[in-house]
């Protein structure tokens, strides 16, 4: 510990687990307290592994996001499912988003077995998230199977705690809770930094979440962003800057390609004025989006594709 580390403070890493619309992204920017993980209502929106920072006078949490474990049908598929496993035996505590207007099933305990076997042991907090939806009664029959999770699947919970990052409704305590189980250490990041993604990545999945907008359900795993270029327009009076952002939506086939782009280009219009009034609250400048379109043939199942994509 540094000499500038205050008596007591506390910091370390922390995710947050659960199948497929669970609810962790919203939960992550609800405790990071900054749109910083896309929240959408489409499953497996999430590909990044996007940290939040969480700084306080006694404490630093690193809150990362990562996609969802599924079963892997794409070359895709099996990256993103080690990147969440690596993720995994990176952090001090996770967090097991159980919905509370779903029961435990199977998915779930598959999930929990998971996260109860990991070799670093993590310490385990329960989340019955998107408490809002239903009622007491159902909020403690759901509290209750969460505690039979613990005898069934040999794991101890730190917490039990109901949340709705929808309503604020006890994200605090959430955020308290899990910053009383990481371990004594300095703050990773200066104070003040939010997350440590470069803002290419953010502007992607600020362009991602529009293009996901209203599209059907095969098409989201289809699209990704890549940020071509960012730069400051040359030649504009210092308190009007304009930011251009060239940027490309790769889908995997030419009818895909059609349908982000939309009768007479209306839809691809439509996602650009929507991501860029996102990009500009997010980064504080006036923003031109220049926004193409292109097929790279069945880019999730072809390694080169993949990597050039960043994945
Ligand atoms: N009512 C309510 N809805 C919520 C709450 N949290 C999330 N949701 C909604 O649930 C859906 C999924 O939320 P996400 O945060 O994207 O879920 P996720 O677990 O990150 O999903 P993946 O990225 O697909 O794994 C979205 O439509 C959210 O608006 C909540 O506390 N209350």
């Amino acid at each position: 510990m540094t000499a500038t580390t205050p008596e007591g403070f506390r910091s370390g890493f922390a995710c947050f687990v659960g199948r497929p619309n669970a609810g962790k992204s919203t939960l992550t920017n609800a405790v990071v307290g900054s749109k910083i993980a896309i929240a959408s209502s489409k499953p497996q929106t999430t590909r990044h592994a996007i940290k939040g920072i969480v700084s306080r006078p006694d404490a630093q949490m690193v809150l990362i996001d990562t996609p969802g474990l599924h079963k892997p049908r794409t070359l895709l598929g099996e990256r993103l499912n080690d990147l969440v496993r690596a993720t995994w035996s990176e952090v001090d505590v996770i967090g097991v988003c159980l919905p509370s207007n779903q029961r435990i099933g199977p998915g779930d305990t598959y999930l929990v077995r998971q996260v109860a076997q990991l070799p670093k042991r993590p310490r385990l907090v329960a989340l019955a998230t998107k408490s809002d939806l239903v009622s007491g009664t159902r909020i403690r029959e759901h509290l209750m199977s969460i505690g039979a999770l613990e005898e069934e699947v040999g794991l101890r919970w730190e917490h039990i705690i109901p949340v709705s990052a929808m309503t604020d409704d006890q994200v605090d305590v959430v955020t308290d809770e899990i910053i009383g189980l990481l371990p004594p250490g300095p703050a990773y990041y200066p104070d003040g930094e939010v997350t440590d993604e470069p803002s290419e990545v953010l502007v992607a999945e600020l362009i991602r979440e529009a293009a996901l907008e209203g599209v059907r359900d095969e098409l989201p795993h289809s699209i990704t962003v890549v940020v071509d270029e960012m730069l400051l327009r040359e030649g504009r009076p210092e308190d009007k800057p304009l930011l251009d952002v060239y940027a490309t939506m790769v889908v995997e086939r030419d009818s895909q390609k059609g349908i982000v782009i939309g009768h007479k280009g209306t839809r691809l219009r439509d996602v650009g004025t929507a991501a860029r009034t996102q990009i500009q609250t997010l980064l504080g400048t006036p923003v031109h989006l220049d926004l193409k379109v292109k097929v790279m043939k069945d880019w999730q199942r072809n390694a080169k594709s993949l990597n050039r994509l960043g994945f």
